[in-house]
């Protein structure tokens, strides 16, 4: 009978022994009091698609729609007690990692995730917020490449990003198919390189798998409302892969919700408002 009532209660799968599935996923990146992005986004977004979120926080940022107005990031030692906390109880089915912010916190990030055996791993490359403040420090370019690269199952950079890191410049969709392939090199098993940077009508997605190409395309929403959409799209991914999803099921999806989040947007604060994490239902 209890059995009976939390099943009907909850969202997630019993299986025959009776014994509730939940998938869990980990966010390790920083926390945006704004709601919109951050450690925020990816929460909203793991609930959304029925997977339990965890997080560690590497900083906490002082920001809403208008910018960021401060950033505190986390001792390093915290970061590594709160993912140590997770792992040795909560075993995540998938990782995502976001602003990581120095040198000494990519190195200690990339040491845990090799520590506790974690492959499905989804890098996003968080640089800059979109008002313009640096949320990961220019000397830091070099140990993301470095450490984190290698270990990313899925990484996620936009134009500006995987120009960074690829040290090439990025116009033409043929360079960034040369930008993909860089970056597969380096060390990534499956890049997508998100198209939202541009003026185009048409957005493109591309995913490379280390043999082909793989476009998803969308029409550009015409709003200032795009806050935290780099952060909710992986976060999307993520949450599909903790499900056991393939790559190309994960991106599907969370193309699907970006594009309901952006398209449903909220109209909440003065500048660049939030995505709409609960738009979109699987
Ligand atoms: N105006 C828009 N209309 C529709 N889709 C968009 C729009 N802007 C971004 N997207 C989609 O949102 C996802 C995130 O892309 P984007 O390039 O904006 O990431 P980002 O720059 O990392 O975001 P952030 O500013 O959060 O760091 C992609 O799937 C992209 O195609
Ligand atoms: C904390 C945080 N992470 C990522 C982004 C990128 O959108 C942001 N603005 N803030």
């Amino acid at each position: 009978m209890a059995q009976m009532m939390f099943k009907k209660q909850s969202g997630y799968i019993i299986n025959i022994w009776g014994e509730s599935m939940v998938y869990k996923a980990l966010t390790i990146a920083g926390s945006d009091s704004g709601g919109g992005a951050g450690i925020q986004a990816d929460l909203k977004t793991f609930h959304q698609l029925h997977v339990f979120g965890m997080s560690a926080i590497t900083a906490v940022t002082a920001q809403n729609t208008l910018g960021v107005q401060g950033i505190y990031p986390l001792p390093v030692e915290a970061v590594e007690k709160q993912i140590d906390s997770i792992a040795v109880d909560l075993s995540p089915d998938a990782i995502k990692t976001g602003m990581l912010f120095s040198e000494d916190m990519i190195e200690c990030v990339a040491y845990k995730i090799k520590q506790h055996r974690w492959t499905r791993v989804v890098v996003d490359p968080v640089m800059i917020a979109k008002g313009g403040s640096r949320l990961l420090k220019q000397e830091a370019v070099e140990a993301l490449q470095r450490h984190m690269l290698p270990l990313a199952y899925v990484l996620t950079p936009n134009i500006p990003e995987a120009e960074v890191l690829t040290n090439m410049r990025i116009d033409t969709l043929e360079q960034r198919k040369e930008a993909a392939k860089k970056l597969h090199d380096m060390g990534v098993r499956y890049v997508v390189m998100k198209g939202g940077h541009g003026e185009e009508n048409e957005l493109v997605d591309l995913l490379y798998d280390g043999e082909q190409f793989y476009e998803w395309k969308s029409k550009r929403v015409h709003t200032k409302h795009t806050h935290g959409t780099g952060c909710t799209f992986a976060a999307a991914i993520t949450a599909q892969l903790a499900k056991e999803k393939t790559i190309y099921e994960a991106v599907d999806v969370a193309k699907r919700f970006i594009q309901a989040a952006i398209e449903q947007t909220l109209q909440i604060g003065g500048g660049h408002g939030p995505t709409n994490h609960w738009a979109f239902h699987e």
